[in-house]
């Protein structure tokens, strides 16, 4: 993948500057600029570019195998680019440590893998309360929290079953419930 929707007056600073005159100020969330990533001898990325504002809802769309969840993975943090750099609020993710990129991941990224994602010996509702766990919430807190999202998203009845032991759909929404359960509100 290569190529930028948008990549011009870059600044890391989570500000845009206005451009065309209609004294626009969005505030950038998310920065990615010129992005390298190759897997071996085979090139994922070749200089790709986002931005992303607060708010603003962006579909990365492709062929199968053109590098979305390498260029998704690269933004969240869960890979290091080859070259380029990501800016997150103003923090470049891209020069953070291990320890402080998990933590980025843990507090205000929602991720929902293709394959693999939830923890096989934990409940569904312990899958979806892990990210609340993780930042110390309280369990009864964390639960509570984890049984509205699994309700919200029609497979509260799984709460107590293994991924194991639910179907492929309903894995999928329990991940998304895990994904969305940090969210603010
Ligand atoms: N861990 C890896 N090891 C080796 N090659 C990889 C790895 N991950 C991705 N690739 C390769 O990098 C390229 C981009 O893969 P990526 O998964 O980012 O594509 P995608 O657009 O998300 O595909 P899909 O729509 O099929 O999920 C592909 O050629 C893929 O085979």
């Amino acid at each position: 993948m290569s190529g930028s929707r948008e990549a011009t007056d870059l600044t890391p600073d989570g500000t845009r500057a206005p451009s065309g005159g209609a004294g626009e100020a969005q505030r950038r969330l998310l920065v990615a600029d010129g992005l390298h990533k190759s897997f071996g001898a085979t090139p994922a990325l070749d200089g790709a570019s986002l931005e992303v504002g607060a708010g603003e809802v962006v579909a990365v769309m492709g062929p199968s195998g053109s590098g979305k969840s390498t260029l998704l993975h690269c933004v969240a943090g869960i890979v290091r680019p080859d070259a380029g750099r990501v800016f997150f609020d103003g923090r470049e993710v891209s020069r953070m440590g291990d320890a402080e990129r998990s933590a980025l991941r843990r507090g205000q990224f929602g991720f929902v893998f293709q394959f693999g994602q939830l923890v096989p010996e934990l409940t569904c509702l312990e899958n979806v309360a892990l990210p609340l766990r993780l930042e110390r919430v309280r369990r009864r807190v964390a639960e509570r929290r984890a049984t509205e999202w699994l309700e919200r998203l029609e497979v509260g009845d799984v709460a107590g079953k293994r991924p194991g032991e639910v179907s492929g759909g309903q894995g999928q929404r329990v991940a998304v419930a895990r994904a969305l359960v940090t969210a603010p509100g």
